[in-house]
């Protein structure tokens, strides 16, 4: 064979080998949507050219910035941006993602801070995790469900004695700016340490020293190995704080669905609230009371029904909220105060009379709730603190009479001086959570009378005595306190006997 004819040869055998690549060949086209932005203010932008994106759809923008499709107009789409807005342009391109937003979650997470988008805010480098749930989540079915029976001790006497609290049950905290509202959440943290509940905390449009200020209070007391902190602050973009509290919950949610129980503090939703009318009236959309939008009793109701206690079935993991709501000049009344104690199981009021009084933590018994955790409270706390809400509501009744110099019988006089000792026994120092021993040694000691002869400025030195007979208690007390039974009534009075002795150095000395 000639060289040509070998040329011709092998040329022949190429175009065979093409044309059959080219015969089996289906073209396939994907189409991309580009759209473009009109306008940007204020974290929102407004696009055109994105006829088939969906609600809620994440959107990419240049500069790796994200935003969600929120208002789907017949011409345009509202989108709430996720980042800073200050290098985006007019004319920019802007191109689907095909999901929605969605947050990291994982063991990974443990003793990181976070932003909504699971962005590490702490210098520790990046977060290892395997897996991203999507920041909205339907809420357990009520199939799925099981009702609240086991405690969530807070370590607050106040609050584990008078105003229980479930795991998987919603108890929001309200009150006025600085009455110790953050105060009550970080104690309630610090107190699960070796309780085995992992903790999520949502800073929304805090201030920056605040938040730092919070997250040395859970370094000191090693409490970051079992929280996540995600956090916004003040000066982020309002699209960031309205989606905080969503991927919180999702972050929370994957530990409670692992068979874990978790606690999540959301401070504080009054922020978010306000973020997510910013939002609206920037989106033009139409004002209601107080000039929030129609559906904020929703975007609340939908983000607390994801708390919940799941079934044996469901693997047993538990999801308590403790939402947190600023009131202002104590009107409870407001309109994002009124939807929250509607959607939660029960409040914790703090006042700021009692909090200028030191009476800390500032927890205004009779206008606090919890409708649920009494069914959870440890039968032992059920016992001795039956009367006490009583007796103190008495007492604040009649001290206000006494203020007015009346002269009394001693049986007031009695309820009086009695009420003083519930007052002061009922205070505790910020982070310092008590054991449970702890706490129901003084009450028994408060609902025995025991305490009534000790002068008023010895009770926390009275209190610390009793503390360290509940350290040195014999193991068979225990047992049985804890246990949920009675106290037998020799340990009873072994107990009673042992409490006099310890009191007996307080009694009339002033
Ligand atoms: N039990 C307590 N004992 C001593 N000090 C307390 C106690 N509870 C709160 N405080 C103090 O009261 C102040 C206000 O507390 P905190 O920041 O918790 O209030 P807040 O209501 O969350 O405030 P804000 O309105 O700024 O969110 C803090 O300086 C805190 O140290």
């Amino acid at each position: 064979m000639s060289n040509n004819e070998f040329i011709r040869t092998k040329v022949t055998d190429i175009f065979d080998v093409i044309n059959k690549d080219a015969n089996e060949y289906i073209p396939s086209f994907e189409a991309e949507e580009t759209g473009t932005v009109i306008s940007v203010s204020s974290g929102i932008a407004r696009v055109s050219g994105l006829p088939h994106a969906g609600y809620e759809e994440l959107l990419r923008f240049p500069n790796n910035l994200y935003g969600i499709a929120f208002n789907l107009d017949a011409t345009e789409i509202g989108v709430v941006l996720l980042g800073e807005d200050k290098n985006l342009r007019t004319g920019d391109p802007v191109s689907r993602t095909g999901r929605v937003t969605d947050v990291p979650v994982g063991n990974g997470l443990l003793g990181r801070v976070i932003n909504p988008l699971g962005e590490p805010q702490d210098g520790k480098g990046s977060v290892a995790v395997t897996k991203r749930l999507p920041i909205e989540r339907p809420a357990p079915a009520i199939m799925q469900r099981a009702p609240v029976a086991t405690p969530l001790q807070t370590g607050l006497k106040v609050v584990d004695a008078l105003i229980p609290v479930g795991r998987g049950q919603r108890e929001l905290i309200l009150g006025d700016r600085q009455t110790g509202k953050t105060t009550i959440a970080l104690d309630t943290i610090l107190n699960q340490h070796d309780k085995n509940v992992l903790c999520v905390y949502c800073a929304i449009g805090q201030q920056a020293a605040s938040l730092a200020k919070v997250v040395a209070a859970l370094n000191e007391h090693n409490a970051m190995e079992y929280t996540v902190i995600v956090a916004t602050e003040g000066n982020n973009p309002p699209g960031l704080l309205y989606i905080a509290p969503y991927a919180a919950t999702s972050i929370a949610e994957y530990f409670m669905e692992q068979g874990r129980d978790v606690l999540i503090i959301y401070d504080d939703l009054t922020n978010h609230a306000r973020a997510y009318r910013e939002l609206s009236l920037l989106l033009r959309r139409p004002p209601g009371r107080e000039a929030f939008p129609g559906d904020i009793f929703y975007i609340h109701s939908r983000l607390l029904e994801r708390s919940t206690q799941l079934n044996d079935e469901n693997g047993g993991g538990s999801l308590t909220a403790l939402p947190i709501i600023e009131t202002e000049a104590q009107n409870i009344s407001a309109y994002i105060p009124t939807n929250l104690i509607s959607i939660t199981d029960g409040q914790l009021y703090l006042s700021p009379k009692l909090f200028d009084m030191s009476v800390l933590p500032a927890v205004d018994i009779g206008r606090s709730v919890s409708r649920v955790g009494g069914k959870a409270q440890l039968k032992a706390y059920r016992k001795l603190a039956g009367n006490l809400k009583l007796e103190y509501a008495q007492f604040e009744e009649l001290e206000t009479f006494a203020r007015f110099g009346m002269h009394m019988d001693v049986n007031t006089q009695k309820i009086i001086e009695h009420g003083k000792r519930i007052r002061e026994c009922l205070k505790q120092p910020e982070m310092q959570p008590l054991p449970v021993m702890e706490q129901l040694i003084i009450l028994l000691a408060l609902s025995k009378e025991l305490l009534d002869d000790v002068p008023e400025a010895k009770i926390p030195a009275a209190e610390k005595a009793l503390q360290q007979l509940a350290d040195n208690m014999p193991d068979s007390i225990v047992d049985e306190w804890i246990g949920q039974s009675a106290l037998s009534p020799e340990h009873e009075n072994y107990l009673l006997n042992s409490m006099t002795k310890i009191l007996e150095p307080f009694y009339n000395i002033q």
